[in-house]
């Protein structure tokens, strides 16, 4: 797991790194401009680029200043950099780098109004203006020269952060550069995981600069990134002897009339995520749809509710296609009152506790809520900024005692210890109907096999984005049914690799 800092918290990284490994600032800014340039050597190689490196007088300029240099020492020679002129601060950095390049063949201009900037044509546009020292909104010469430069129309590529992007926390105006691609430093900024970064990041990539990770590790902060080799350190295969009854069995909740379907995703997604058993509490109408779409599946009829045995279930997932009539909303009522094991509490229930508040007081510790961001907002009430949404979470999910899964591009889970753990895997083809229903299965299925709940939720969240990941290789879009057909494979994947 990635710990994931503050700006705050990366320049106290930075300053423990220069004094205790030691190095010179200047020499981590050398490093930090390498780790740069490797990446843009790899990404565009071709020395007959034209290139506009635009610097401020901090360290973001700094390290746009080396990364000049060294495009020069590696053979770009068509490389203008601009520096921006705006007042008479200036880090010790910028100005050792400075000299350092004025002793090569490069033309140096500085902008003193972003009016005598003329538009000129490059094929690539690097942006060091300002970095993770952004601490107000930019204007007058700021703002003007950002909206001119996004008028550009090079490929851009920001230094650490794109110009204007507050590193964490609501945005502080508009003008901000749009950077094609990011290269941050060390750690992903927290503001590239939310959606209110999207006009501003297309891409963007980390690289390690050598900050002391013992001192992060150290820092107290309730962000963390996980992927792949994480969830590979506790998938588990199977044992020799083990059979279905040991596998657990889970009960899925699901289904209308009209909205069969999202029922047959959920139970089918949880049976091939390797569930021992898995029954579907769904009407009657839609038994033959599943016969034949899961046959593996067993049904449980609600006319026969009051006979039902929850004592045989380790795990219930709700809410999938459940929609909100009267039925719906008593069979909500009779899992909340009689199952006492964690819930995976989905769409439809989350909006009948919407409806009912009352409810909340009884969903058993260590349940999961998986809403998206709709859903969340009318369970707990409307926010304005997705900061907003996290602190919101942040507290909720250690109140209630349960796990919010936050549903989006880098899906949030919430923990009742108040950790806030972004997804890394995923991609933007998955964005299709059913993907949800999917998700509440595999979860479901996780903790039927055992699997603690915190781990359950992170390996379902995990290989449900890399699944989609994998076939938005191969599909322009990827339907939850592809998706569902790949989950075994996928397992097996994460297992072996
Ligand atoms: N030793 C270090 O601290 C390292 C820093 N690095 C680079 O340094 C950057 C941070 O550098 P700095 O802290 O010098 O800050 P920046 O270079 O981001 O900004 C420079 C200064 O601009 C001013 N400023 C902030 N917001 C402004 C606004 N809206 N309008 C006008 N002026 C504004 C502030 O006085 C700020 O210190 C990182 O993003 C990274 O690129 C890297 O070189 C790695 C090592
Ligand atoms: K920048």
């Amino acid at each position: 797991m990635l710990k994931l800092l503050t700006a705050l918290q990366t320049r106290q990284a930075d300053d423990y790194t220069i004094v205790n490994e030691p190095i010179l600032s200047s020499e981590l800014m050398e490093r930090a401009a390498k780790a740069f340039i490797k990446v843009f050597l790899d990404r565009f190689p071709d020395r007959k680029k034209h290139i506009l490196i635009f610097c401020g007088k901090g360290n973001n300029g700094g390290d746009g200043l080396v990364i000049s240099r060294m495009l020069f020492d590696e053979g770009y020679h068509h490389v203008h950099t601009y520096i921006a002129d705006f007042s008479e601060k200036q880090s010790e950095d910028y100005l050792l780098n400075l000299e350092r390049l004025q002793q090569k063949d490069v033309s140096i201009f500085y902008i003193n109004q972003a009016a005598d900037l003329e538009f000129i044509e490059s094929d690539l546009i690097i942006d060091a203006l300002l970095g993770s020292g952004l601490n107000k909104a930019l204007q007058g010469e700021w703002e003007k020269l950002v909206k001119k430069i996004n008028k550009f129309s090079g490929f851009k590529i920001s230094v650490d952060v794109p110009t204007g992007l507050p590193c964490e926390g609501e945005l502080l105006s508009e003008a901000i550069i749009k950077s094609d691609l990011t290269i941050a430093f060390q750690r992903p900024k927290l503001n590239f995981l939310l959606p209110i970064s999207s006009p501003y990041i297309k891409e963007w990539k980390v690289v390690n600069i050598g900050l002391d990770e013992n001192f992060i590790q150290s820092t107290s902060s309730p962000y963390f990134w996980f992927w792949k080799a994480d969830i590979q350190k506790y998938i588990k295969p199977r044992q020799a002897f083990e059979h279905k009854g040991l596998l657990g069995h889970a009960l899925m909740v699901a289904g209308a009339d009209e909205t069969i379907g999202a029922a047959l995703l959920c139970t089918e997604a949880c049976h091939r995520s390797g569930a021992g058993l898995t029954t579907a509490l769904i009407p009657e109408m839609g038994l033959r749809a599943l016969n034949a779409r899961v046959p593996e599946a067993m049904y449980f009829s609600r006319n026969n509710l009051d006979k039902i045995d929850w004592l045989k279930y380790e795990v219930i997932g709700i809410g999938p296609g459940l929609g909100v009539s009267e039925e719906s909303s008593k069979l909500l009522n009779e899992v909340l009152a009689n199952f006492k094991k964690p819930i995976v509490i989905d769409a439809d229930a989350i909006n009948l506790l919407a409806q009912n508040h009352q409810l909340m007081k009884l969903i058993p510790q260590k349940s999961v809520l998986t809403p998206h961001m709709k859903e969340f907002d009318r369970l707990f009430g409307t926010h304005d900024s997705w900061w907003e949404r996290i602190e919101t979470a942040l507290k909720k999910s250690v109140e209630l005692k349960v796990y919010i899964v936050l549903k989006n591009r880098y899906t949030m889970i919430f923990t009742p210890e108040g950790i806030c753990y972004f997804n890394s895997s995923g991609s933007p083809a998955m964005a299709s109907g059913g993907m949800g229903d999917v998700l509440t299965g595999m979860i479901t299925s996780m903790i039927a096999q055992g699997y603690a709940v915190e781990k359950a939720v992170q390996l379902a969240v995990f290989s449900h984005g890399y699944a989609g990941e994998q076939l938005a290789h191969k599909m322009y879009v990827v339907p939850a049914s592809n998706l569902i057909k790949q989950i075994p494979y996928i397992l097996r994947e994460l297992m072996v690799k």
